[in-house]
């Protein structure tokens, strides 16, 4: 199995990085594409890759192609790719909001999996949703998911409906997390704390959360009620929250990026 990533930005190459280092995949058979040469340049010194600045003498020969660019960048690109695909390559888009169609219509291709990843994916602690085309074989989709689960874990789901939900959720998520990592640094800072202290404070408040979330069964709202004190400071913490409607505003944000996701779909 021959893969090619096109687009060696922080998806692309964090994903190049997640196959190459699994036993998926030899160096002979994971090939690198980007129009950037000072990108080119740079992966050239790493000893991972097979680094490539023209489509020809990668793309006829890759079965599985990674889609790692921006959303705009796709118009040119789909018109330098189209007349060099072939009907058995399969296309694995990470791009937000671009729809399967889009990708068919543009490529004239009919084997396309959209999947929406994470940049936690760079510390193997990724996760992935994804959805195929009609086209693409189960065995197809088994090879895929094995890719994707390289850089952590991946969840199928039915429609792209999903894939632009998980878009609002775990693709643009992490963002979410490091505002609330931000705010709480600042207010560590004002406090008086060192950047150091304030953010051994901060990261291993976020890390050990998330460890008791993860070792149990324990909703996040029961968790809030046994760090909860009645009459005490986190209350006064949760209670100044609700009342500046900071759960709504966050599940308002989640919604903002669905919704760009939907958008951007539709944008040419
Ligand atoms: N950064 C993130 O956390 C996430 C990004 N995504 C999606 O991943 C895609 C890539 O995003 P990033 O990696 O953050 O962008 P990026 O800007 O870091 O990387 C894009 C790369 O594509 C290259 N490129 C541009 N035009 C090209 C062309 N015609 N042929 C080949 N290479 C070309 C650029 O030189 C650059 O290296 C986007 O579509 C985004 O929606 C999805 C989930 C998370
Ligand atoms: O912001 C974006 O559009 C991309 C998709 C999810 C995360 N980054």
């Amino acid at each position: 199995m021959k893969v090619l990533v096109i687009g060696a930005g922080n998806m692309g190459l964090t994903y190049s990085e997640g196959m190459a280092k699994s036993p998926l995949l030899g160096k002979q058979n994971l090939k690198i594409y980007d129009t950037d040469p000072k990108k080119i340049t740079k992966l050239n010194k790493e000893p991972h890759f097979d680094v490539y600045d023209n489509l020809e003498d990668c793309l006829p020969k890759a079965d599985i192609v990674f889609l790692a660019v921006k959303p705009f960048h796709i118009a040119e690109l789909f018109k330098t790719m189209a007349p060099q695909i072939n009907q058995q390559q399969l296309f694995v888009s990470l791009m937000a909001g671009v729809t399967i169609d889009t990708i068919k219509d543009g490529l004239g291709a009919t084997k396309v999996v959209r999947a929406m990843p994470n940049l936690p994916a760079k510390v193997g602690k990724g996760v992935t949703s994804y959805t195929e085309s009609e086209a693409v074989s189960k065995v197809e989709l088994i090879m895929v998911r094995n890719l994707l689960d390289t850089t952590g874990t991946s969840i199928h789901v039915e429609t792209e409906k999903f894939i632009d939900a998980s878009t609002g959720i775990s693709g643009s998520g992490p963002a979410y997390v490091f505002y609330f990592m931000q705010s709480m640094l600042d207010a560590a800072l004002k406090m008086g704390f060192s950047a150091y202290d304030s953010k051994v404070l901060v990261s291993n408040t976020f890390e050990g959360a998330i460890e008791l979330f993860n070792q149990s069964d324990i909703s996040p709202e029961t968790w809030i009620n046994r760090v909860a004190s009645k009459g005490g400071t986190t209350q006064a913490a949760i209670d100044s929250m609700d009342d500046n409607n900071v759960k709504q505003l966050i599940e308002d944000a989640a919604y903002a990026a669905f919704d760009r996701a939907i958008e951007l779909g539709k944008e040419k």
